[in-house]
């Protein structure tokens, strides 16, 4: 049976992109297909602005889940602790690390059978499987990206590699557009080069990270 590594799983508001505000269990899987997820690594890896921390299952709630039962399960008890709606209205959004080096059919049908919808946010680089309810891919530089549709294109802005500027995904087959300010030392710069290109090319809109703006994980 298949083990799946869990960072951390939390009930928190969706910060980002089209579903922002909504409630949701972030289940965070543990690793990346894009750095090691080590400090030491970072400068070498191919995604080197990573927010998060990934490493391990040692989080809130995380831990080793012997089975898609199992899993879905632990998502069933983490949305009962902190939400007064029932599991049938629920929301998961599967992140990571990159998700997708774990998530899979049998994972997805045993959140469905409980009744959640499920999300994901993906670096694109890996197939998504089509019975999933809510797809973000965010492109990176450096990166082959498999995945070229699905609901919301969200791409960290600005990156200074050609391939990875917001012109090459604009044609893709997503319903939203957006350019996140990437979160680094030139945050403010970074906001402001994201609202103008926002203005000059209105195709996208802004994604700011909300739920860092008030104090939510
Ligand atoms: C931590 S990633 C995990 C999911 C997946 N690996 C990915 O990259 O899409 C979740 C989201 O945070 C974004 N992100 C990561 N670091 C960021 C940063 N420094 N500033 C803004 N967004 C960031 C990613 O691009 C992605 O949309
Ligand atoms: N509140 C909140 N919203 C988010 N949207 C995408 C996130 C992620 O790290 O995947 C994230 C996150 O870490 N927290
Ligand atoms: S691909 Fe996603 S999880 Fe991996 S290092 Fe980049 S932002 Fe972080
Ligand atoms: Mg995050």
């Amino acid at each position: 049976m298949k083990t799946y590594s869990v960072k951390e799983a939390y009930v928190t508001l969706q910060g980002e992109g089209a579903q922002t505000g909504r409630a949701a269990v972030f289940l965070r899987f543990a690793g990346c297909n894009l750095w090691s997820g080590l400090e030491r690594d970072r400068e070498s890896a191919v995604c080197k602005f990573c927010d998060t921390d990934f490493v391990g299952t040692d989080g809130e709630n995380g831990g080793k889940f012997k089975g898609a039962e199992a899993l879905a399960d632990h998502v069933v008890s983490v949305w009962r602790e902190k939400t007064r709606e029932s599991v049938s209205k629920g929301y998961v959004v599967c992140t990571g690390g990159e998700p997708l080096l774990q998530l899979d059919e049998p994972a997805i049908n045993a959140l469905h059978a409980r009744g959640f919808e499920v999300g994901i946010e993906t670096n694109g680089t890996l197939p998504a499987p089509s019975s999933l309810d809510w797809v973000c891919v965010s492109p990176k530089a450096n990166s082959d990206v498999v995945q070229l549709s699905g609901n919301e294109l969200k791409l960290v802005y600005p990156q200074t590699e050609a391939e990875a500027q917001p012109e090459r995904f604009a044609a893709l087959q997503f319903e939203h557009f957006f350019l996140q300010p990437k979160d680094d030392n030139r945050q403010a710069e970074n906001i402001a080069a994201a609202a103008d290109y926002c203005m000059k090319h209105p195709k996208w809109r802004l994604s700011l990270q909300t739920h860092k703006l008030i104090g939510l994980p």
